[in-house]
């Protein structure tokens, strides 16, 4: 779907939420016209996920006992045919890598949206961090497809260079916009964004067509406010406005295939 598509379906996020940004997620997937949900509580999960369109699991600040509580819910996801996007923060840190891993194995992701770091853990391949931000350099086209093709799912690296595939198929879109990295939360309204493109189709052009239309508003604000704090309420109002056809204009120009 492009963004024109998603404020005419409005679809419905269901967002397993980190405890530090679920306004600004909610707000993101708010003014792209689809419809926010937040909850972590097992027992309503049946009845979420059945009214959902795509579910999302953020893992920045999991606790032990909610290990199989995301297994559970991306299990139910998987038997109802919605689709699953993973935002796997710091998962390099050893009780995050754990959890990710029995995610994996037990349940099912179809979109993992991280991090160049992030995304080098699913890759095995070395790459610097601190925390919750990539710090290193490295080969990100690689880095994914070599992440894809580990784990099966569409992966959705983002940063300076964003780059989408699937093992086989990639695009990548370099556009360097440094505020969209001084926001925290930024990466976690992108994954649950996803989330709202995917609703009718988990493809990469779809994941592509997310990250594109967050970029291409990321880069408007800053034509507008040149400051973290005014960039942030920027960057949603832009969002609310950017139209379809701009955003493909911007896909035309920037995006590049590596078939
Ligand atoms: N230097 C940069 N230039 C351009 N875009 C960037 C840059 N850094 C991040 N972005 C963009 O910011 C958004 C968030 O990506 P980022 O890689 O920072 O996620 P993250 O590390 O998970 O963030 P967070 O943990 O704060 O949610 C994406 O749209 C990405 O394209
Ligand atoms: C700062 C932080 N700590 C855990 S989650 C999170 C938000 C970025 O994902
Ligand atoms: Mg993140």
């Amino acid at each position: 779907m492009n963004v024109a598509d998603v404020r005419k379906k409005s679809p419905l996020v269901l967002t397993y939420a980190n405890f530090v940004t679920p306004q600004f997620v909610a707000n993101t997937i708010n003014v792209i016209g689809a419809s926010p949900l937040m909850s972590r509580e097992p027992k309503e999960f049946e009845d979420l996920v059945a009214i959902a369109d795509a579910v999302v699991i953020n893992t920045g600040t999991l606790q032990e006992k909610e290990i199989n509580h995301i297994i559970q819910l991306s299990q139910i996801a998987y038997d109802m045919g919605k689709p699953v996007i993973l935002d796997p923060v710091a998962v390099s840190v050893p009780f995050r890598a754990n959890a990710i891993t029995q995610l994996l194995k037990n349940g099912h992701v179809d979109i993992i949206r991280g991090n160049a770091a992030e995304i080098a853990w699913f890759a095995q391949v070395t790459f610097d961090s601190q925390g919750i931000d990539a710090t290193g350099d490295g080969d990100v086209v690689k880095i994914a497809q070599k992440a894809a093709q580990a784990t099966g799912a569409i992966i959705a690296l983002s940063g300076t260079c964003d780059v989408v595939s699937d093992g086989q198929h990639t695009q990548t879109l370099d556009v360097n916009i440094q505020l969209l990295s001084t926001i925290v939360g930024t990466g976690d309204a992108l994954s649950s964004t996803i989330g709202a493109f995917v609703a009718t189709d988990v493809t990469v052009e779809n994941v592509v067509s997310a990250m594109a239309t967050f970029k291409l508003a990321g880069q408007k604000a800053t034509n507008i406010v040149q400051t973290p704090g005014n960039f942030s309420g920027q960057l949603l109002d832009q969002l609310f406005v950017i139209k379809a056809t701009e955003v493909q204009q911007f896909i035309n120009e920037s995006v590049k295939k590596h078939d």
